[in-house]
């Protein structure tokens, strides 16, 4: 039951190699390689966002099903020593969930030193241990923050928690933990509050990005209509503040930058939507469960979990990792004829 709740319908124990060049990165068919590495570490959550997660949370993972703290040690050594990943982002579900986030940390950190590791976060909860984080080797962290409107904020989250998730941003700011970026999903009841939202972030120096809502809620609710474009932000963003265009630092990078009011400080958008960056896609992605998944979108995942617990060494778990990569997408496919969304919502992938 749970299996098929969490939306996991073609997890792959092999996929084939044919035609791959003889490389030990991981390459795909359309000449992209997949140097950044997103790990969902659970399911659970503290809040509900509308676009994310449903009402009642997702299906509990089994324990036996979730990978451990030294099960993702493991996986994620065998990433940057044998496949070339160069940083490592922390998601879910919310990684705060687990008790072991610190181990975790820190036995990565012991495993790739000099790898930056990165979590993305709600931060309900960080106050309290945004300094164990930092020293157990986290680098920086990014935060979902949608509104500084408290109602909105309980509207859109479906829990009033805004002040714990500033106290969480604060805290991780005075912890060292740089660059901070908050991640702000466009809605069209929260795009009114947009220019506040900015104004709080660049008065508290952190970097804000807007970002379009994808098909990846698990409510099903997203409609092409009813998304907030980058455009329609932008227009709202000008009536307050001066904007110029820069582009992006990196090509591989989601958000694109544009100065505010004469800069030096920016504000970004993550256009996954109107502006797709998936030619350039540079992502890899292990599922809290231990499957490899290629895209945020493909349901084809390729299971390293089982193979791991029955004594595959690394080079058979590598090879694997390498044959789920080769066989990735193009790219998402939002507005193609014949598009579905896939089987798992984001929360259930680690966005
Ligand atoms: N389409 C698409 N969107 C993505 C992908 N990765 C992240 N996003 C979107 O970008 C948002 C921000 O992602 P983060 O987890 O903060 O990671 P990031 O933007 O890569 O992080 P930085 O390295 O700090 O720029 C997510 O909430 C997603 O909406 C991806 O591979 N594809
Ligand atoms: C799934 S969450 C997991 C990490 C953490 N709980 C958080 O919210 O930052 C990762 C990112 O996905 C984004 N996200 C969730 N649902 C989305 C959707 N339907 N479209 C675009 N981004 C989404 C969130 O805003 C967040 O920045
Ligand atoms: S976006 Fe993050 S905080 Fe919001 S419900 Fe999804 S996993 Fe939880
Ligand atoms: S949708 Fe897939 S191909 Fe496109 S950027 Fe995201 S992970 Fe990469």
């Amino acid at each position: 039951m749970t299996t098929v709740s969490m939306g996991i319908p073609q997890v792959r124990r092999g996929v084939s190699l044919d035609g791959r060049p003889d490389t030990p990165e991981l390459v795909d068919r359309f000449g992209r390689v997949a140097r950044d590495l997103r790990v969902s570490i659970t399911e659970k959550c503290s809040l509900r966002c509308t676009y994310c997660m449903p009402e009642e949370g997702l299906p509990p993972i089994p324990i036996e099903n979730l990978l451990t703290a030294a099960e993702i040690v493991r996986l994620v050594t065998i990433a940057v020593h044998d496949l070339g990943v160069r940083e490592v982002r922390f998601t879910g579900g919310e990684p705060l969930m687990r008790a072991d986030l610190e181990e975790l940390i820190a036995g990565c950190a012991a495993a790739v030193p000099g790898i930056p590791l990165a979590m993305t976060t709600n931060a309900i909860g960080l106050e309290h241990r945004a300094r164990r984080l930092a020293r157990a080797g986290l680098t920086r962290v990014n935060v979902s923050l949608d509104s500084v409107d408290r109602r909105h904020f309980a509207q859109l989250t479906r829990r009033d928690r805004l002040p714990s998730v500033l106290a969480g941003i604060r805290a991780a700011a005075d912890a060292g933990l740089a660059p901070l970026k908050i991640n702000a999903v466009l809605m069209p009841e929260t795009l009114p509050g947009a220019p506040d939202l900015l104004q709080w972030c660049l008065e508290a120096g952190v970097a804000l990005r807007f970002i379009e809502e994808m098909p990846l809620d698990a409510d099903h609710n997203w409609a092409r209509e009813h998304m907030v474009s980058a455009e329609r932000l932008l227009a709202v963003l000008g009536e307050r503040f001066s904007l110029r265009e820069i582009g992006r630092e990196d090509p591989s990078a989601p958000a694109e930058e544009w100065s505010v009011d004469g800069g030096p400080q920016t504000v970004g958008i993550i256009a996954s939507v109107t502006r797709s960056f998936c030619a350039d896609c540079d992502r890899t992605r292990l599922t809290a469960e231990g499957t490899v998944r290629s895209c945020l979108f493909s349901d084809h995942e390729v299971d390293l979990r089982g193979p791991l617990r029955s004594g595959a060494d690394d080079a058979a778990l590598a090879r694997l990792w390498r044959g789920a990569m080769w066989n990735k997408w193009a790219g998402h496919g939002i507005g193609a004829e014949g598009f579905e969304p896939p089987e798992r919502s984001m929360g259930a992938i680690g966005g």
